[in-house]
């Protein structure tokens, strides 16, 4: 793989340089409630800059059906970049339109240009190969060169990850780069007891990797919105909470094999329950009730782990030699619904291993909770992306980078 050192040393004034980033940020309406993922990208588009290339940055933003929705506008994403930078940053309002275009051609060397949302266009999700990659010939014109930074949309088979790059002489940056080295750690060198945690809202996806997990770790602990799947393979009511019902027979399946590979895999004892999800607008006092894992009463939603299962998780993390933790334990982003996460966040630092948290929304939580980033080993900008490097999986936005 050629890293952007190499580009740099080839000489990269005036050389229009694409940056897939991923800037898939948290958004309060148009307020970044947290902006990690843009800070983390800001070493790779400022040494472009500063070697005098026209640095074209790029990202999806949230899940939008392949038209333009202004709710997830990357405007907010390219002007933090632009106060991250010091200097001022051009947005494009499309993505390979006019205004791209017209945007791009009018940097002068050292300038930085933010396009518009890549998934305003369906061809950049597509299944369809010649669909995808239609798209990246789009791509491919605005640019000389491609640097791969996106950590945390390299899991996805998606134009601007893996079909432009093979079009266009390639790189990976500095977030990738050390991304890399510090996953390699959890995969070539893990000190046991392994524990993992998953939780978060992306259950699907996520449930789909602790099959391979399951030959791993010692220890996998759920929560979140992928609890409820759990709870219902083992025959519990779970009212209106999250489930991926297509997943309860896979599911099922896990916790058979766990008990078979001694593997501890652990589902809360008791959690928070409320008549609705809450108001995120307002914040108002949600008023949920503490109920037994398996007595959650039907009409209700789980939102949070409970404490009872937050003193379980953190006496299985103590011990541990190496943490993995992916996924928020409830909907953190309000306070009545925050204390799992700030429990294992706690047990994180209290543990005496090595720690990773991965994912954008995980990251936001540790920062936004209040806790110290230099607390854990690593914060990693990818959750998914990371889980299946973990995995062992071949991730299409790396192997699209390799010579
Ligand atoms: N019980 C739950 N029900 C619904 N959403 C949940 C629940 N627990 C956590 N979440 C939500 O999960 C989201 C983060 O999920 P995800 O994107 O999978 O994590 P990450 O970005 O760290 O990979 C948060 O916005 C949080 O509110
Ligand atoms: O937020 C992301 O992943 P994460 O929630 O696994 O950290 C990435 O930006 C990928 O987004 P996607 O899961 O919509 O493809």
């Amino acid at each position: 793989m050629k890293t952007i050192d190499e580009l740099l040393s080839e000489g990269v004034a005036g050389r229009r340089v694409f940056v897939r980033a991923d800037l898939n940020v948290p958004l309060d309406g148009t307020t970044i409630t947290d902006d990690g993922r843009i800070r983390a990208v800001v070493p790779t588009v400022r040494a472009l800059a500063e070697a005098g290339a026209r640095v074209v940055v790029a990202s999806h933003l949230g899940r939008p059906k392949g038209t333009p929705d202004p709710a997830f506008s990357l405007a907010p994403a390219a002007a933090r970049l632009g106060e991250l930078l010091g200097a001022d940053v051009a947005f494009a309002t499309d993505t390979v339109g006019e205004s791209a275009t017209a945007t791009v051609d009018g940097l002068a060397d050292g300038q930085v240009a933010v396009i518009e949302n890549l998934r305003f266009n369906a061809g950049e999700t597509s299944k369809d190969d010649a669909e995808r990659g239609a798209f990246a010939d789009r791509l491919a014109a605005l640019a000389d060169a491609y640097v791969g930074d996106g950590f945390g949309a390299v899991h996805r088979k998606h134009a601007s990850v893996f079909d432009l790059p093979a079009r266009l002489p390639h790189y990976a940056g500095y977030l990738i780069a050390t991304e890399v080295g510090v996953l390699r750690k959890l995969t070539d060198d893990v000190k046991r007891p392994y524990v993992v945690a998953l939780g978060g809202a992306k259950v699907s996806d996520k449930l789909a990797v602790i099959d391979q997990l399951l030959g791993k770790a010692d220890r996998i602990l759920i929560g979140g919105g992928m609890a409820y799947t759990f709870l219902k393979a083992q025959g519990h009511e779970i009212g209106t909470s999250l489930v991926q019902e297509d997943q309860v027979p896979a599911v099922r399946e896990y916790l058979e094999r766990a008990g078979k590979n001694g593997v501890e895999l652990l589902v809360p004892v008791d959690t928070l329950v409320a008549a609705e999800f809450p108001d995120m607008k307002s914040k108002a006092p949600a008023d949920p009730a503490t109920v037994a894992a398996d007595a959650m009463p039907a009409g209700r939603m789980g939102l949070d782990i409970g404490p009872a299962t937050s003193a379980l998780y953190a006496s299985k993390l103590a011990d541990a030699g190496t943490v993995f933790w992916n996924g928020p334990m409830g909907v953190f982003e309000h306070p009545d619904y925050a204390e799992g996460t700030k429990a294992v966040a706690q047990a994180l630092i209290d543990s005496p291993g090595f720690t990773v948290v991965g994912g954008g929304d995980s990251a936001a939580a540790v920062r936004t909770l209040g806790f110290d980033e230099q607390a854990f080993g690593h914060i990693s900008t990818g959750g998914g992306a990371s889980l299946e490097y973990l995995e062992g999986k071949t991730l299409p936005g790396l192997a699209a980078l390799e010579d």
